[in-house]
């Protein structure tokens, strides 16, 4: 069966409804696709740091990271989150697995801009044999995004980064679910969304402010992952679960990412 990356994003965590997991477990059942799972967590690691009074910036929607706030990610995303979400499959009969990128080294990472962001990774390897286990299990993998660093270290990871490393590195398609119904701006005025952006237009965007923080990851991981005769990526808003499967069918919504633009959708 075709694999498809679900990222869940942080800011609609809290707010997915039952049937958003009723239909990734659906599409499993019906052979249509094979959901792997990788979630966020920024909001909720904001909450948690706030309440121990520890302070932290980002850069370019990436959380600099020292030893004290990797502790928090892992201990939110780790446990959590990640066991919240393995639950809400699980109450819809869904047989989930969780697991972090630590476990079996399933992502394996290396400091980002040499170390300038702290303990922030980027991905060298995404171990797929566990995955493809699980998978041939009848499971579904949900995977946070704490990588295995050096020897015993560990690294935190951009959901989005993550999300695209294990889409590329199982060759399949990449489905982000977001807070916002796709790539936005603000025109005279009135909001329109972009359903269709290729590399060039998304690098003049960041360029222009257009995108801005946590979108910037998103959109960057969203057109690293396309390799290996995958096509697109997409940016879909979670509270219309519907949303996926008119995707899925073809319809206009969200935001598609592409190397380059396709003649039909010029
Ligand atoms: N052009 C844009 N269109 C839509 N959202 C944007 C844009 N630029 C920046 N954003 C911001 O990116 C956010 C989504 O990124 P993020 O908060 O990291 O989401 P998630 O937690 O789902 O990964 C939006 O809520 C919005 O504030
Ligand atoms: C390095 C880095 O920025 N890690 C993120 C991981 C969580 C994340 O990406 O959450 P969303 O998907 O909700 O944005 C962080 O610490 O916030």
């Amino acid at each position: 069966m075709t694999k498809a990356v679900f990222k869940i994003g942080g800011s609609i965590l809290q707010e997915l409804p039952k049937s958003f997991y009723q239909l990734l477990i659906d599409l499993k059942e019906k052979g249509i696709c094979d959901p792997v799972i990788v979630h966020g967590g920024g909001p909720e690691i904001n909450q948690a740091l706030k309440q121990m009074n520890i302070e932290s910036t980002f850069v370019d929607g990436l959380r600099v990271t020292t030893e004290e706030v990797l502790e928090v990610a892992q201990m939110v995303m780790s446990g959590t989150i990640n066991k919240r979400i393995v639950g809400l499959f699980q109450g819809q009969n869904g047989k989930a697995i969780g697991l972090s990128g630590v476990d079996g080294r399933l992502l394996q990472a290396k400091p980002i801009h040499n170390g300038k962001l702290g303990l922030v990774g980027e991905i060298t390897k995404v171990e797929t044999a566990w995955i493809d286990m699980i998978l041939k299990e009848g499971g579904i993998p949900v995977i946070s995004p704490i990588a295995a660093g050096e020897g015993e270290s560990r690294l935190n990871i951009n959901g989005d980064t993550a999300a695209g490393a294990v889409a590329e590195a199982l060759g399949c398609k990449l489905v982000l679910i977001s807070n916002i119904p796709g790539v936005m701006e603000t025109i005279n005025q009135k909001e329109i969304i972009y359903h269709h952006l290729t590399k060039n237009d998304v690098e003049a965007m960041i360029a222009s402010g257009v995108i801005y923080g946590g979108m910037i990851p998103k959109v960057r991981s969203a057109l690293a992952s396309l390799k290996g005769g995958v096509e697109e990526s997409v940016i879909l808003n979670g509270l219309e679960p519907d949303n996926i499967l008119k995707y899925l069918d073809g319809e206009k919504v969200g935001t598609i990412l592409r190397e380059k633009e396709i003649a039909e959708h010029v």
